[in-house]
């Protein structure tokens, strides 16, 4: 099939049914710009990543749920100017329907808590991975899609439910290897900036919209972010009464501050003693800076960074109890993160815990000629029927077969030979130790 005179990564097509050609008949075997393929080696670490995820989901007694990668437009559509709404992978279906390709996985959650109704009881303790997607212009040569693990409770008014959460993140890192040398989580509250705003009589309305701004600090100049303040209204002592409160990195400061019977100091305080308990007070650390960039967040917030700050946000997640009055739906308190399956890789490879991704199969069965390729079948299925990972290999010569073994580091190498068949036997060869010897086919384990 591989066109000779193109490259290697190129198909030329003889039949019609062939895909449409691109230019001069060749088909372009990459994937749409900014995704991924996941070839084998690559699907086993992804498989190995999600299995890990599910692992602490079923720790937590979490459930998981799922729901389309296509989603109504409708779900998304946001007024606080959020990267996440700005860059969706929205059009038209041919109903007419304003449809994207899901952004985050919240909204969705949401729908389903909403659409179930009365027929779940509360609290809801539900996971899910799913692919996610942006159309962002290629300039930056940014990746448009990414899986995500995301854990949610609806139903937990109390920072119990940010507690379990939390427990959950480290959690998984602990089972990658990851300590909380590598990684820290900075955790706040949009009830800080809540309470600044409500001294600077800033009207409810924008307070979304200057959560988003604010959280592009450290990504964008103090100065871009006080004009895009300024320029959502707010006074020049509002914007310095912002800046000032959300660069405290203590607690007690925040208390002297904000005052003691403040909700955010009181959710804090509750919940870095609840760190203690569980035991990992050490993961976390209170900075005011932190309020993430979706507007729909109203309570304690945190994300996990690498403590060497090469790395963009690893997860991140927070209170939303607003969310589903957005939707017309009764509002129930929910609290959750999404934790994406490309930053965490990039930290593994950093830290060298990438684990080891190559193939392992139990038993390579090999017929020695022709006549014997029916007892190889009969001999691969009654294995296979006892757990064992079977390759039925034919038509190579021996020394193929050997190299095959190594390569795919099998156990055990099965020769069906006449010799042996003829007295109902076959010649095992166990190829960690190089041990050989016959067995009654009847008898193989
Ligand atoms: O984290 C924002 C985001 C959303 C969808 C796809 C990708 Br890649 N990144």
């Amino acid at each position: 099939l591989l066109c000779s005179s193109a490259a290697s990564s190129t198909l030329t097509h003889g039949d019609a049914d062939a895909p449409a050609a691109q230019g001069d008949g060749v088909v372009d075997v990459n994937p749409p710009r900014g995704t991924r393929d996941f070839p084998p080696e690559d699907m086993r670490l992804r498989t190995w990543l999600f299995d890990q995820f599910r692992e602490v989901s079923r720790l937590m007694t979490f459930e998981e749920v799922d729901f389309p990668v296509l989603e109504s437009e409708a779900l998304f559509i946001r007024k606080a100017g959020e990267e996440i709404t700005q860059q969706l992978y929205n059009f038209e279906d041919k109903g007419g329907r304003r449809v994207v390709l899901r952004p985050e996985l919240t909204p969705s959650l949401a729908r389903l808590v909403i659409k179930q109704g009365k027929s779940v009881s509360l609290p809801l303790k539900w996971f899910t991975i799913g692919q996610c997607w942006r159309y962002e212009r290629m300039t930056r040569g940014r990746r448009r899609e990414h899986y995500q693990w995301n854990m949610d409770i609806f139903g937990m008014p109390k920072v119990r439910a940010e507690a379990e959460l939390l427990q959950a993140i480290v959690l998984l890192f602990e089972r990658l290897g990851i300590t909380s040398k590598d990684v820290g989580i900075r955790v706040s509250s949009r009830k800080v900036l809540q309470a600044v705003l409500n001294m600077y009589s800033v009207p409810e309305h924008l307070f979304a919209e200057v959560c988003v701004i604010v959280d592009k600090l450290g990504k964008l100049s103090r100065d871009e972010i006080e004009r895009e303040l300024i320029s959502t209204g707010l006074s020049s002592e509002a914007v310095q009464g912002i800046i000032e409160v959300l660069s405290l990195k203590s607690l007690s400061k925040l208390e002297e501050v904000l005052g003691s019977d403040d909700d955010a100091v009181a959710d804090l305080k509750k919940l870095f003693s609840f760190a203690e308990q569980y035991g990992y007070a050490d993961w976390i650390c209170f900075d005011a800076s932190v309020v993430r960039g979706l507007a729909y967040y109203t309570g304690i917030v945190f994300e996990a960074f690498d403590r060497e700050g090469k790395l963009r946000a690893i997860c991140g997640g927070g209170r939303y109890d607003k969310l589903l009055s957005t939707f017309g739906s009764e509002d129930t308190p929910a609290c959750g993160f999404g934790f994406g399956d490309a930053v965490i890789v990039e930290l593994l490879k950093e830290k060298g815990l990438l684990p080891d991704m190559s193939r392992q199969i139990d038993d390579i069965v090999f017929p020695l000629d022709e006549a014997l390729e029916g007892p190889a079948s009969n001999i691969a299925s009654s294995l296979r029927k006892k757990g064992r990972a079977v390759d039925l290999v034919e038509d190579k010569r021996l020394k193929w077969v050997f190299k095959h073994a190594e390569r795919i580091n099998a156990s055990r190498l099965i020769l069906v030979g006449s010799s042996e068949w003829e007295r109902g036997m076959v010649r095992v060869k166990i190829l960690s130790t190089r041990e050989e010897f016959e067995v009654k086919a009847g008898e193989l384990e």
